[in-house]
This record gives structure tokens, sequence and C-alpha cells, in this order.
């Protein structure tokens, strides 16, 4: 079949599922491939490219088709992922573009760049969505936000979801948002490591051998969260439960009281959100 001069190549059985694309195959398209096919669709439904062969290998072994093509992924899908880094998004889209029409979703999951600069950059009839996820969607625990452009309609907000429910937390919000969700989720998982690795080094310091310290220092981190996530309690009452009266939680939380960890973090989420607007402003002043 040719589409506006690209050949699409279709097999006949598969005619009437919903073909998943994605351009970029790091780890946030490897991510929410796996998400997707363990909501059961065929992994040949899907299909990646990427210009390198570098990470198209894990792709293959799910069974995923690969290509160096970004255009044969548009022509082959309904719903394409751009997974690319922010700056190349105008890149791309300057190649592929002519090739998108309105029967197409394009999510584009690059830190920063808006849903403005993404309609600009795309045909007029082209329906956008914007997202933002994080490094374990890899392990269908990822916590994902994503926001509509002008043409996106409940259907397609609807469909989204479906694709995603496995990823993880999947919650709608308005444009705005999705940089603090950058800020607290895409880069906080990098936070929580930090502090991980922190953890871990203490008890070194303290004399337990670090491989040890480090299988801790994980346990602890995925109890404690999966302990706020199922409770729904606030953090402030779990970390009361915690303290004994004069016991050694609450000396070490004086500790990192004396440290500033709190207002730290906050001016972590602070900062990595403006960098996120950033990102925003440049690849708007591109276009
Ligand atoms: N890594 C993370 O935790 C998160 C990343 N993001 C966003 O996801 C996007 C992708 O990030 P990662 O997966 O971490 O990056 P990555 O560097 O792991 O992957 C990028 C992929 O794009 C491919 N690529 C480069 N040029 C290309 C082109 N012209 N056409 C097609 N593919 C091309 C590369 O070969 C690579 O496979 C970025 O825009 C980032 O802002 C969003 C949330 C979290
Ligand atoms: O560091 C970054 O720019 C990307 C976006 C969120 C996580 N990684």
């Amino acid at each position: 079949a040719s589409l506006r001069g690209c050949v699409i190549k279709m097999d006949p059985e598969m005619d009437t599922q919903l073909k998943i694309g994605f351009i970029g195959a790091g780890n946030m398209a490897f991510g929410i491939a796996k998400g997707i096919l363990s909501g059961n669709v065929l992994p040949l439904n899907i299909r990646v490219s990427a210009p390198s062969s570098r990470n198209l290998g894990r792709f293959q072994e799910l069974g995923i088709p690969v290509t160096h093509s970004n255009v044969e992924v548009v022509c082959g899908s309904d719903v394409v992922f751009v997974a690319v880094k922010p700056h190349l998004v105008p890149r791309v889209f300057s190649e592929v573009s002519q090739f998108i029409t309105d029967r197409h979703i394009i999510v584009s999951v690059a830190a920063g760049v808006t849903l403005a600069t993404l309609e600009e950059l795309l045909p007029e009839n082209a329906v956008v969505i914007r997202l933002m996820p994080n490094l374990p969607c890899v392990l269908q625990e990822g916590a994902l936000l994503f926001t509509r452009g002008s043409r996106a309609k409940d259907e397609d907000a609807a469909l989204l979801r479906t694709l995603l429910h496995r990823c993880g937390l999947v919650e709608e919000g308005p444009e705005a948002w999705i940089d603090i969700h950058t800020g607290l989720s895409g880069s906080g998982v990098a936070f929580v490591y930090l502090f991980a690795e922190a953890l871990a080094e203490g008890a070194v310091k303290m004399g337990m051998p670090g491989v040890l310290a480090h299988r801790i220092a994980s346990q602890t981190i995925l109890g404690a969260g999966r302990v706020l996530r199922e409770s729904g309690k606030h953090p402030a009452q779990l970390r009361s439960e915690v303290c004994t009266p004069g016991g050694t939680t609450i000396y070490g939380l004086h500790t990192l009281e004396q440290g500033g960890l709190r207002a730290t973090t906050m001016s972590a989420v602070e900062s990595a959100t403006e960098r996120a607007r950033e990102f925003g402003r440049k690849s708007g002043s591109k276009k």
C-alpha cells in the first residue's frame, strides 16, 4: 500500500490490529515497549527505528522488528512514540513529517519539548500527545504523566491509557505539570538512586561489606516505597511510625535535617523542572 509516497509493508493477517512504532531505541522506548508487550500487544505489531544497531538487539530479543528507517516506522504505525533526545526532535520531524496523517497519534516523550513546538513541527492535522515516563517503566513500575495536544480527542487519550496501563501509574494532567513531573519523577528516580548509594555508603563507613550494604539499601527503598504507595499514608505519618521516642531513627532524622536534606531535595526538583522548561524554550526558539 502507498500512503503519500511511503511504501507500507503490510501483513494482510495483521491489518486490523493497532500498530505501534518507536522512533529511538533507548531506555525509554525499551521500557514503554516492554510495558505495551505485557499488555498483550504482539511483538510483530510493534516496530522500532534507530540509526545504529547498537540498541536494537534487545528489541529483537523480544521479537520486535527493527529498522534504521524512521519513515518506515511512521508509515507502518498508528501510534508513534518519539523517544529521541530533545534536541533531535526537530530533525526527526523534518524527516518524517510529510508521512504523518490524521490516522496517526504522535506521542513525544522528549523532556521539555512543548506541545506548541510539536504541533508547529508537524502537519496541521496531526494528533499529538506529550508523555513523560520514567525509567521504572522497564519493570512496569513507571510513573507516567501525559497531556493532550489541541487535536487529541478523548478516544486518543483512552487508547494511550490502554496501551500504557502495564507500564505503571498513568495520569493525565495539564501541560504545565509535565515539566514538574520531569523533575519529580523522570529525574526523581536518579535522586532516589543517589540516596540509595549514600545509605549503603553510610553502612560501609560503619563496617558493613559494600555488596551486602547495597542489597539492603535497595530492598529498603523498595520496601519503603511499597508501604508508602500501598498504605496511602502521608510520608510524615509513616516516618513517625518508625521513630521510637529517643530511639535511633529520630537521631538519624535530626542529622538529615541538619544537612538540609528536605530543602536540598525540593531544590533538586525545582532545578530539574527549570531545566525541562529551558529545553522547551530552546526547542521552541529553533522553529
Ligand atoms: N532516560 C530517562 O529516564 C527519561 C528520558 N526521557 C526522554 O526520553 C527521550 C529518550 O531518552 P533515553 O531513552 O534516555 O535516550 P537514549 O539516548 O537512551 O535513546 C535515544 C535513542 O534515540 C536514537 N536516535 C538518535 N538519533 C536518532 C534519529 N535521528 N532517529 C531515530 N533514532 C535516533 C539513539 O540511537 C537511541 O537509541 C529523551 O527525549 C528524554 O528526554 C523522559 C523521561 C525519562
Ligand atoms: O535527564 C533528562 O533530561 C531525562 C528527562 C528525565 C529523566 N531523564
